[in-house]
């Protein structure tokens, strides 16, 4: 038998937002280094913006110069001359706006749109224990919510805070021309904004966090509502449910209304020290030049003044910007969460399968499940030839799932090894193993598409008729899907729910045949159909079981008895093995379970 199974080829190079360390990483960190691609694009936007926004600076000193040319009758060619800037910074100001909002526009569109997508893959690489632990919800809220979330806080931030900057920077340095003497005065006001913003900060931080908590537990509880709903309205239990999500709705009121309180009395006290100061500046700029304790011109008076006022409104809204900027960066911190989380199924570098015979053996396979201190699945040996089919039986919790999940992957053992086709599944790419398998689960999984793009599923071809016709045919799904309006191309809607149980049921077998799996992992319906339905549904499954190697948790006396063994496990071990036949003569545990298993 030829070895089924080559060694890895070379990937192609990964987002590189996903090669980062976040943990324990201060936000601005993180984003330095996810803007570093976009470096050049952000340095040539600040240089726009500042002219841009020059106007703000440079009008207190031309007013100045005016001022003093009119006061002490200057030639009056300067005032063309200033006048000319003017002309010059106005002239500018449009095409470097519309400049400036492309090139900062392009960088913050492509830092979310590499965010989402690497939050994606993660999702996609993040062990199934991992997504059995964390809500959809909370997923969801990460990849939509928490990068609207950074992109706000980023534009607001460019345009809030770059504004600022430049104001005071500009204005600083043209009193450090102008009026020098003034400059310490000056001087204190930015560092005691500075130093507020980081006690603030400090504050606003905490809250957010709750906050954030909050809205993650709405945004779960509602996924969870939403996907229970057919067993609330059936049960009657709207009431109970929607108790649930009120709870949580409180909740998010209460921490949102602390948060805006907060930041009301934040941004007031504020918007008053600053102003205070300002007028207090002002005022001690009018006595210096009314008394002419220093060579200060009437146009300084006027440009010292209105620097005070637009340095102060720089300063206060440097300071409006702490919630955002906190909140930006909150979100980045909860999307570290989920693109640092250990918990990552590990594939890389591991050889690739690229083809499989179907044999397995399990060498005193043990697994416990985290925080759990039971193992569910202890010591198993089962050595499995390619072709055969194995029914897993046994009461509930016996541990039947737990070794389907084994076999699958999702889950790893704890003690012992799992060999496929004489190769230790440690060192195997199991994603490269899954494209030879097919999992037909209990509940069968249909999106809202058509039945076409249901049936071919992650096939990277394009399904020529014939094949899908032929694996609608052996699933017994053929006869109901020509009858449907437009055929294979009909929409069914979102879990299936147009369609019977029977219906979805042979569509799952017609999607896992299409693919032509060596290995067929089932987990059977508990919930017996009518009687043709059950019949179409059994015949389909026997196609599908013949020739390949099949695990099956079955329920079905019919499946049970045509396996060719029986593997019959109570409490996380395996009690039995053998055929239907062996296994009634044994008058074991088998036996005892039949009357159930029968019906
Ligand atoms: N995610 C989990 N975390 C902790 N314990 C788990 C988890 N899943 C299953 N278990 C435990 O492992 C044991 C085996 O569970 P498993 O689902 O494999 O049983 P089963 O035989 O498939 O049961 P059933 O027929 O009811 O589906 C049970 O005791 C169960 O409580």
């Amino acid at each position: 038998m030829e070895k089924a199974l080559s060694p890895s080829s070379p990937r192609p190079p990964r987002a590189t937002a996903l090669d980062h360390r976040y943990q324990g990483e201060h936000p601005i960190r993180t984003l330095a280094y996810l803007l570093r691609p976009d470096r050049p694009r952000l340095l040539a936007a600040v240089a726009v913006f500042a002219v841009r926004h020059s106007p703000l600076w440079l009008l207190p000193l031309i007013t100045a110069n005016i001022i003093d040319v009119v006061v002490e009758h200057r030639p009056i060619a300067e005032l063309w001359y200033n006048a000319a800037v003017l002309g010059f910074m106005f002239a500018v100001n449009f095409p470097s706006a519309v400049l400036y909002s492309r090139l900062m526009s392009t960088t913050i569109r492509r830092l979310s749109t590499t965010l989402r997508s690497a939050l994606c893959r993660r999702m996609q690489e993040l062990s199934i224990g991992y997504h059995a632990r964390v809500s959809s919800g909370v997923l969801h809220a990460k990849v939509v919510r928490d990068v609207d979330t950074i992109e706000e806080s980023l534009k607001q931030t460019a345009e809030v805070g770059l504004g600022a900057i430049t104001t005071m920077l500009g204005g600083l340095i043209v009193i450090g021309i102008r009026a020098p003497a003034f400059l310490p005065v000056f001087l204190v006001v930015v560092p005691a904004a500075a130093i507020l913003i980081r006690v603030l900060r400090g504050r606003l931080r905490s809250r957010n966090e709750t906050f954030r908590k909050e809205i993650e537990l709405l945004s779960s509880r509602v996924t969870e509502m939403t996907s229970l709903i057919h067993i609330t309205r059936a049960h009657g239990l709207e009431n109970a449910a929607l108790g649930r999500v009120d709870g949580v709705l409180d909740r998010v009121r209460t921490a949102g209304f602390r948060l805006d309180l907060l930041n009301g009395r934040v941004s007031s006290l504020a918007w008053n020290v600053l102003n205070a100061l300002g007028v207090c500046c002002l005022i001690g700029a009018a006595l210096v030049a009314y008394y002419g304790w220093l060579p200060v011109t009437a146009g300084d008076v006027v440009m010292l003044s209105t620097f005070f006022t637009t340095m102060t409104a720089a300063t206060t809204a440097l300071m409006g910007l702490a919630p955002t900027m906190t909140r930006g960066l909150e979100s980045v911190r909860s999307i570290g969460e989920v693109l640092q989380a250990p918990d990552l199924e590990s594939n890389d570098g591991k050889r690739e399968v690229a083809a499989v015979t179907g044999a397995f053996e399990f060498r005193r396979v043990d697994f416990t499940y985290e925080g759990s201190d039971e193992p569910s699945v202890t010591e198993l040996d089962l050595t499995v030839r390619p072709g055969e089919t194995i029914a897993l039986v046994g009461p509930s919790g016996a541990g039947k799932s737990t070794v389907l999940n084994l076999l699958i992957g999702f889950i790893r053992p704890t003690g012992g090894s799992i060999l496929l086709d004489g190769v230790d599944t440690a060192d195997l790419d199991l994603r490269s193993y899954r494209r030879f398998l097919s999992v037909v689960p209990q509940e069968s999984m249909l999106f809202a598409g058509t039945i076409r793009e249901n049936v071919a599923y992650g096939l990277a071809d394009e399904v020529d008729e014939e094949t899908l016709r032929s694996a609608l045919e052996a699933a017994n799904a053929w006869e109901f899907v020509s009858r449907m309006p437009d055929g294979v191309d009909t929409v069914v809607g979102q879990h299936g729910a147009r369609l019977s149980g029977g219906q979805r049921q042979r569509l799952a077998i017609a999607r896992a045949l299409i693919r032509d799996p060596r290995v067929l992992v089932l987990d059977e319906a508990t919930s017996a159909l009518d009687g043709r339905s059950e019949a179409l549904v059994q015949e389909a499954l026997g196609r599908l079981m013949r020739g390949r190697t099949v695990f099956v948790v079955a329920h079905r006396l019919s499946t049970i008895r045509d396996a060719d063994r029986i593997v019959v496990m109570e409490g996380g071990r395996v009690r039995e093995i053998g055929t239907h036949e062996e296994l009634l003569a044994l008058d074991g545990l088998y036996r005892q379970l039949q009357p159930g298993q029968a019906a």
